[in-house]
């Protein structure tokens, strides 16, 4: 009997991976860049039996079981059992129970996919003693999910072979490079969305001529501007760049027939608040992004963070009730409002509740493994 248990984080995009050109494969049309979140408030964590007593293989994933033979699912294991297969004879041979849990909202484009196929396949890994590259791996079971391999700035190069084996992700920088980062989620809603990135991105790929001349003629020319950006610290461009590649990317979903629509009236609002609190300091001190979701991702320096905040708290009040809950990973002093501030940039209030909850969260690093198991030893699920 062998059990391992890993944990993966969630990566959120700022040149964003936005259609394939191998749909079994995994291959994208472009490269991408993601910072890496930190697994303390975002997180898979799967846990994986192998042993001769099973009598089938089984999936659970968020408590309720699934089924095991989804082609994704399959991908990933066919291909590590594949590299594995002069290791660990036995190990090979036994039936396996796979239990993942994330702890924030699936499929709702918080990156659920991204940080479930990273944890899936590290786990697998170390399951099958596999050593190497495994982005590729990853890569199977979602696209975006190659780039939660690794900690820090993360590029998904797409690669040109056709067997995708140099489609993969590497770091540009760890996280130790730019620590003063920090992430603000602003969850508009956490309900499961109608249009999934892989069904979205295919009907971009179909039907949009926007799509193409992004990826020829902007992405190759603002990867190179978003990586020196980075590498020089240089927050204000990088906001640009950040800011350009989400409405780009938002521009070509709404150049889809039929459309994709992903934003809404409140993550319009959302973008319209940091733009004009960007103009009010000539500098840009917040950027937003947003994928296939309304959910707002903003990157904002350390020291910034308290002040947007209270500009966010008093143009959308948080929901009446649960008020406790609304905000991860900050304390509640920073609620406050600051009236200068709010007099200067002359807001609007909205109703309360807007907003569901805010993540406050910095760039982390990749998988680890921990002994603190989701399934018992007889392959059940302890909760
Ligand atoms: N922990 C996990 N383990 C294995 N598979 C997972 C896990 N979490 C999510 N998934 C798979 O990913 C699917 C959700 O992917 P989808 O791309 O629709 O949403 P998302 O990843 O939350 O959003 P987006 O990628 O647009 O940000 C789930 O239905 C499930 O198949
Ligand atoms: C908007 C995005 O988040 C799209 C993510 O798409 P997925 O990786 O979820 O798609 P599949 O490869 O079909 O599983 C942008 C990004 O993360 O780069």
């Amino acid at each position: 009997m062998k059990i391992v248990t890993c944990i993966a984080p969630v990566n959120i995009a700022v040149m964003k991976y936005w259609g394939k050109r191998d749909e079994d494969l995994i291959l994208p049309i472009n490269d991408s860049l993601s910072a890496t979140l930190n697994t303390n408030f975002m997180c898979a964590k799967t846990t994986i039996l192998a042993s001769p007593d099973l009598k089938e293989n089984k999936f659970w994933l968020n408590g309720k079981e699934e089924s095991f033979e989804g082609k994704r699912l399959q991908n990933c294991l066919r291909e590590v059992q594949r590299r594995a297969k002069d290791m660990n004879p036995d190990v090979l041979g036994w039936k396996i129970a796979i239990c993942s849990e994330n702890n924030f909202p699936t499929a709702a484009g918080l990156a659920s996919s991204a940080a479930g196929y990273a944890c899936l396949v590290s786990a697998l890994a170390k399951l099958y003693n596999i050593e190497g590259e495994i982005s590729d791996i990853a890569r199977l079971g979602s696209g975006s999910a190659c780039r939660s391999i690794y900690g820090g700035w993360v590029r998904w190069h797409k690669g040109e072979l056709s067997c995708g084996e140099d489609s993969v992700a590497r770091q540009v920088v760890p996280s130790s490079h730019w620590p003063e980062m920090r992430v603000l989620i602003l969850v508009v809603n956490d309900k499961k969305k109608k249009d999934s990135s892989t069904s979205g991105m295919q009907r971009s790929v179909d039907t949009s001529d926007l799509l193409l001349y992004r990826s020829d003629k902007i992405v190759p020319k603002r990867m190179e501007e978003m990586i020196t950006s980075i590498k020089n610290k240089d927050f204000h461009n990088f906001a640009k760049l950040t800011m350009q590649d989400s409405n780009q990317f938002h521009a070509t979903c709404l150049d889809t027939y039929p459309p994709c629509v992903y934003m809404n009236d409140v993550s319009h609002s959302i973008s319209g608040l940091v733009h004009k609190y960007n103009e009010l300091f000539d500098e840009n001190r917040v950027a937003y992004t947003f994928d296939a979701g309304p959910n707002a991702c903003l990157y904002i320096l350390e020291k910034d963070v308290e002040e947007f905040l209270s500009v966010v708290n008093y143009v959308f009040p948080p929901p009446e009730v649960d008020q406790v809950e609304y905000l991860t990973g900050m304390p509640l002093e920073n609620r406050k409002i600051k009236n200068d501030l709010i007099n200067s940039l002359n807001l609007t209030r909205n109703e309360p509740g807007l907003l569901k909850y805010i993540i406050h969260t910095n760039v982390g690093e990749g998988p680890t493994s921990t002994d603190d198991h989701l399934l018992s030893l007889n392959g059940i699920p302890l909760k």
